[in-house]
């Protein structure tokens, strides 16, 4: 599903060199939940990044389903990623003047359907993560967990094959993200998402297939 092979990651000024990432070989499967961990500075948001294709590696491979990614142009990635992949924040990241319901049909609006299709699917994604009830209201009417719900609608209403997840719960209480993460061991028991997840928590590490650990821009054992 993706693959990484050799990734270094280094971020160059006039006067500094960081190398963020090296030698990050990665394989994970359809319908894997993955979690990724590590000490602040160690590379995870990088590394999550640029599998989301968001950001692209100095040096190495990445490939998704089978396809090389390396020579796509910019235009090609911001597809694949519309189409292909979705993504979660820790900030929920949710256009504030907008209801919740036009906020999940934001990743739909680069796709060719009418108002009526697009707003179906957003309500169906929102009953999904099982919010329907406040489809009409504002994120400033919603708790930091109704939000991320919001957020993982929308990250899902395009029908990702895989869902990037960058500390989704690192906002929240210990009850809403419980919640959240049951929403996303859901997702990807029932519909197969593949699911990589950034998380600074152990207890919702646990509760994915396997953690790849992060320290100083490399994987350890
Ligand atoms: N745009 C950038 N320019 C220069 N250095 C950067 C840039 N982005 C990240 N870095 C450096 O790369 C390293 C990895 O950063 P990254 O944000 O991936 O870490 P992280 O593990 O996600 O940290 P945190 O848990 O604190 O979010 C850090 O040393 C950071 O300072």
């Amino acid at each position: 599903m993706i693959r990484l092979e050799n990734i270094e990651k280094v971020y160059r000024t006039d006067t500094l060199e960081t190398v963020a990432l090296s030698g990050i070989n990665l394989h994970v499967k359809k319908g894997e939940f993955i979690s990724i961990m590590g000490p602040s500075g160690s590379g995870k948001s990088t590394l999550l990044n640029i599998m989301g294709l968001l950001d692209t590696a100095s040096q190495g491979m990445i490939s998704l389903n089978e396809r090389p990614i390396q020579s796509h142009k910019d235009s090609d990635l911001a597809q694949i990623r519309n189409r292909e992949l979705g993504f979660i924040f820790q900030k929920f990241h949710l256009i504030n003047d907008l209801r919740a319901v036009d906020n999940v049909e934001i990743p739909l609006l680069y796709r060719s359907m009418s108002n009526r299709e697009r707003h179906k699917l957003a309500e169906d994604a929102l009953q999904r993560v099982g919010l329907i009830s406040r489809a009409k209201h504002f994120p400033s009417q919603l708790s930091g967990g109704q939000q991320q719900r919001v957020a993982i609608a929308r990250a899902i209403v395009g029908k990702p094959s895989i869902l990037f997840a960058d500390e989704p719960t690192g906002n929240l209480d210990s009850q809403m993200s419980e919640e959240i993460m049951e929403i996303l061991k859901e997702l990807n028991r029932k519909e197969q998402t593949t699911i990589i997840m950034v998380t600074h928590d152990k207890r919702m590490a646990d509760m994915t297939d396997r953690i790849v650990r992060i320290f100083d821009g490399r994987q350890v054992a």
